[in-house]
């Protein structure tokens, strides 16, 4: 059984139509990276896998349950940590990561253990008992971090995970997020970092405009391009056109340079 399933997905907002009938099949322990450029419909996607959003059309399905039928069962499988999480200030990180698990369910020693080896590994223990609105910007994304995998999620959705981390907390997250797929769990990951995309993800896809546009493992889009050499950025850049974008900036300052 694939972990998460999508048919012909759509969302329309207005005349807009932001995600347009996806299909994807993703497998139990992988790590599936999500490119696009602004725009693209990655958040509308993922608030659509997770529950937040309902679609126009289409089903999302986590581990064969559908999330818009059985919205309880299906958001028991799964956490999500969005771009800007959205936390409780007047709590503080243990409390929050208590809250959590109490709503999983989460027996109290697993509870215990799992927070205190989820803040240790992400450098928080000494601000465990700290308020989160005393919390950097990296501090809070690694707080939600850990609050999303107490409850030790069977699939994992990030939205732009490494953004606001420092190099080694990043380095902390992607390593973490291998061993964890290795062991059953499946992540979703939307990213504009590209190289985090071609380091640590089984496969990659791209969405422009609402539709996948290119699927595939790192060596297999390589290899279609018919280029070894490309990095994931050369080959981003030509499936989404930013090569174009490219060549003009490059005109405009040429020009500016000749005059
Ligand atoms: N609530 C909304 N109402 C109307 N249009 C929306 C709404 N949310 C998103 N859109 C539009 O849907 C499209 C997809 O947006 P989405 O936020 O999913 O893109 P994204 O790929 O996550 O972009 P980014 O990389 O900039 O975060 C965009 O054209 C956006 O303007």
């Amino acid at each position: 059984m694939q972990s998460i399933k999508i048919t012909n997905l759509a969302k329309t907002y207005g005349r807009h139509q932001a995600v347009d009938n996806l299909n994807l099949e993703i497998k139990k322990g992988e790590l599936f990276g999500f490119l696009g450029p602004n725009g693209a419909g990655k958040t509308t996607t993922i608030k659509m896998l997770t529950g937040l959003l309902e679609p126009t059309s289409g089903t999302a399905e986590i581990h064969g349950i559908d999330m818009w039928k059985k919205p309880l069962e299906a958001k028991k499988r799964i956490a999500y940590v969005p771009d800007q999480p959205n936390l409780y200030p007047k709590l503080t990180g243990w409390d929050y990561l208590e809250f959590v698990a109490s709503v999983f369910q989460v027996p109290q020693q697993q509870f215990q253990q799992k927070a205190k080896e989820m803040l240790h590994l992400f450098n928080l223990t000494k601000q465990a008992n700290d308020l989160i609105e005393s919390y950097s910007h990296g501090m809070k994304q690694k707080i939600a971090i850990c609050g999303a995998l107490v409850h030790e999620p069977d699939v994992l959705f990030l939205d732009e995970p490494t953004v606001g981390l420092d190099p080694k907390s990043a380095r902390t997250l992607k390593n973490l997020l291998r061993e964890l797929c290795d062991n059953g769990m499946t992540a979703f990951v939307s990213t504009h970092i590209l190289e985090i995309a071609e380091q640590m993800c089984d496969r990659v896809g791209i969405i422009l405009d609402g539709r996948i546009i290119a699927l595939d493992t790192m060596a297999e889009l390589k290899s279609s391009g018919g280029d070894s050499n490309l990095s994931l950025e050369d080959i981003f850049l030509e499936l989404t056109g930013g090569e174009d974008q490219q060549a003009l900036i490059n005109e405009i300052t040429d020009e500016g340079e000749r005059r």
